[in-house]
């Protein structure tokens, strides 16, 4: 994926194959710019890859669609709409045709239920937390029964507390629906909870997938039985050691890159390093970009 700048096309990405299996949960990590947005909106069809492109069940996408929702940081929903009609007005794009005036009010009712926002229907975003629109965010999405969500640091915003009960209704979610999950993270910890795999970018330009970690731990997980699980803090140590160790963040002094590898305060342990798959040994994958 090369942009054109005033400086001549920038190679943003280069060579990144992917291939995501149906139900399955994927998170991009990588330091900031390496790519991970331009990935993501690749798959949404925000962005024409220069070469390659994206296929879902067998068709090129290259446009926008409601089969692939996106959930970004800020939410993105209309200000001076309620938190019903925020989630209405996707419905009604989608289902219009194909479902009943009292059919749509259900079906929203019930992706709001989901996400525990139906107390606040007629409540604008003004008069609701961060959280609560990012809620609101993901319900919008739900409801437009995407085979893809997308997910862009959907709770980069939040607090702690906020950001691990969103979690765990992602995860509650995501295993009923058995949806389809891309999403971006700077969160190690958040990354190995919620994922299958985490897949890990490297510095760009000309960025590429770098490692793919597949985490093996069983459903439903919990976060607080799983910090001291020896496979999480295996899967937790082979990420940290990637983006610390393996692809020092650009354009960052050598003093200050050790400083963040002892503020991770992540024992090495040689002996037990988790299953890393160099993407060069999967298959088969997807050129996208
Ligand atoms: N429209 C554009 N024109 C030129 N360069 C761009 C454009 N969009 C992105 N880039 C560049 O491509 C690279 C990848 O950007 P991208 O936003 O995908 O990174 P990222 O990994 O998502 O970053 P972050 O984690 O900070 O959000 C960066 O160097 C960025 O400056």
């Amino acid at each position: 994926m090369a942009f054109d700048t005033k400086d001549g096309p920038f190679v943003a990405l280069e060579n990144v194959d992917l291939k995501i299996r149906k139900g399955e949960f994927l998170s991009l990590i990588g330091h900031s710019g390496c790519g991970k947005s331009t990935v993501l909106n690749i798959v949404a069809g925000l962005l024409q890859a220069t070469r390659g492109g994206c296929v879902l069940d067998g068709h090129e996408v290259n446009t926008p669609g409601p089969e692939r929702a996106v959930v970004f940081q800020n939410h993105s929903l209309m200000p001076w709409l309620t938190v019903y009609e925020n989630v209405e007005l996707a419905v009604q794009q989608v289902f219009k045709k194909s479902m009943s005036k009292k059919e749509r009010r259900e079906w929203i009712l019930h992706n709001l239920k989901l996400v525990n926002m139906d107390h606040a229907l007629d409540k604008r975003l003004g008069e609701i937390s961060g959280g609560m629109a990012q809620r609101v965010g993901i319900a919008r999405a739900l409801a437009m029964k995407p085979s893809v969500l997308l997910m862009d640091e959907p709770f980069g915003a939040l607090d702690a507390l906020t950001r691990a009960h969103l979690q765990d209704s992602l995860m509650k979610i995501q295993q009923d629906l058995n949806s389809t999950v891309i999403m971006i993270t700077h969160d190690v910890d958040e990354a190995v909870l919620l994922s299958d795999r985490i897949v890990m970018m490297t510095n760009g330009p000309a960025a590429t997938i770098g490692e793919e970690l597949h985490i093996d731990l069983p459903r439903p997980r919990n976060r607080v039985t799983l910090a001291d699980h020896p496979e999480y803090v295996r899967y937790r140590q082979a990420v940290l050691s990637f983006l610390y160790e393996k692809q020092r963040f650009p354009g960052k002094e050598e003093n200050e890159q050790e400083k963040q590898t002892a503020d991770a305060e992540v024992p090495v342990q040689e002996d037990n390093s988790p299953e890393v798959v160099n993407k060069s040994e999967e298959s088969p994958v997807r050129r996208i970009a």
